[in-house]
């Protein structure tokens, strides 16, 4: 694939050298590190047992294949990152490092990350990570983003695939438990990036993207951040009535996800119903809400964890 043209001129060439920091910086590490960990908890709480080799090798596959979907995003992108004060500071528009660089880096990481997937874990759970490296890279980033904004819901679809992958590694076959995984994290990423959204729009507008304060507007974006809210508590306490022999996790899952999905539902609340006055009005509820996001899903895959192993631990002692 040739690079993008630019859309505004607005990439400079590369003035000097990457380095390695500049490659790490293109994986996008911070947000990448939610993703593995989904990824390592899918492993973790499945019903089996994993050689630890292949298990870390399922893990590393997965934080490559990410990195290298992270690195093509970037690599499309450039000129609409260079456009926005959030973005503007990444290794192309800051012109640390050129276009095909990013590229090729990308499409390496990708291939390599598939492979050894398929060799270490199996050919399901590399099939799974290919499909996963293609929605991000491909279509929610040249298809679904600039098009319409209903794009990180179809296109948050990406993100969601990282439990089930470390799931399958461990089973071998898609059941219902890895399937409810991927529509929990499916049904968050609407709130997670709609909260952050609510306080970036005006970069987001500033470049063309149409993200959907942009274009219907904070109040039913608002809306719509409750209602995802709303269905995600349910769907996150649908696990603990799948069957044991699934997976289907207990108590300690089902008491800490109840928890967990009544306080993001009463943060989204205070964000879905809010009347901001004026455009200089404090941003905090918004805020909160982002923050508190990534938090959520971090604390609800590791009681998934907790769930099966707490017992099992317990056991021996
Ligand atoms: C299409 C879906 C998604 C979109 C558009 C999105 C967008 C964003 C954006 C714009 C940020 C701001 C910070 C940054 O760029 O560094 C962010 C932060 C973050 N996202 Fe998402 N996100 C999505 C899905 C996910 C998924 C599936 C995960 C993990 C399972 C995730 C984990 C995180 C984390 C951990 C942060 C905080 C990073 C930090 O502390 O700097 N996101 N997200
Ligand atoms: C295994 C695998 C391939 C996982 C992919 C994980 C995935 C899709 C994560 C999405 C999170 C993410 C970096 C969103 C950024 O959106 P953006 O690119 O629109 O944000 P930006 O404005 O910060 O560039």
């Amino acid at each position: 694939m040739s690079t993008p043209p630019a859309k505004n001129g607005a990439t400079p060439a590369a003035r000097q050298p990457a380095d390695w920091r500049d490659f790490f910086a293109l994986t996008k590490p911070r947000v990448m590190t939610l993703v593995i960990f989904t990824g390592l908890c899918g492993l973790l709480a499945a019903p089996g047992h994993i050689n630890p080799v292949i298990g870390f090798a399922t893990i590393l596959c997965i934080a490559v294949g990410a990195g290298g979907a992270a690195a093509l995003n970037q690599w499309w992108e450039a000129d609409i990152d260079a456009g926005m004060k959030r973005t503007a500071k990444r290794p192309l528009p800051a012109g640390r490092m050129d276009r095909e660089s990013a590229r090729d880096f990308g499409m390496a990481l990708s291939g390599l990350s598939v492979l050894t997937m398929g060799l270490a874990a199996g050919w399901l759970c590399a099939l799974i990570l290919a499909v996963s490296i293609v929605y991000y890279a491909l279509v929610y980033t040249v298809w679904l983003k600039p098009r319409t904004p209903q794009n990180i819901v179809i296109g948050g679809g990406a993100g969601a695939f990282p439990p089930m992958i470390g799931w399958v590694a461990v089973t071998g076959h898609i059941t219902w438990m890895p399937v409810l995984l991927f529509l929990i994290i499916f049904m968050w990423t609407p709130p997670h990036f709609w909260a952050l959204a609510l306080f970036v729009k005006t970069d987001y507008a500033k470049v063309g993207i149409p993200m959907m304060p942009v274009v219907a507007g904070e109040k039913s974006t608002r809306r719509q951040i409750f209602a995802y809210s709303v269905l995600l508590l349910p769907l996150t306490l649908l696990p603990v009535f799948l069957p044991k022999n699934d997976g289907g996790p207990g108590w300690i899952y089902g008491v800490s996800a109840g928890v967990l999905s009544t306080l993001f539902l009463l943060l989204a609340i205070r964000v879905g119903f809010r009347n901001r006055r004026d455009e200089d009005d404090s941003m905090k509820p918004e805020k909160q809400l982002f923050a508190f996001s990534v938090l959520y899903l971090f604390a609800l895959f590791a009681a998934l964890v907790a769930d099966r192993w707490v017992p099992i631990i317990g056991g021996y002692l």
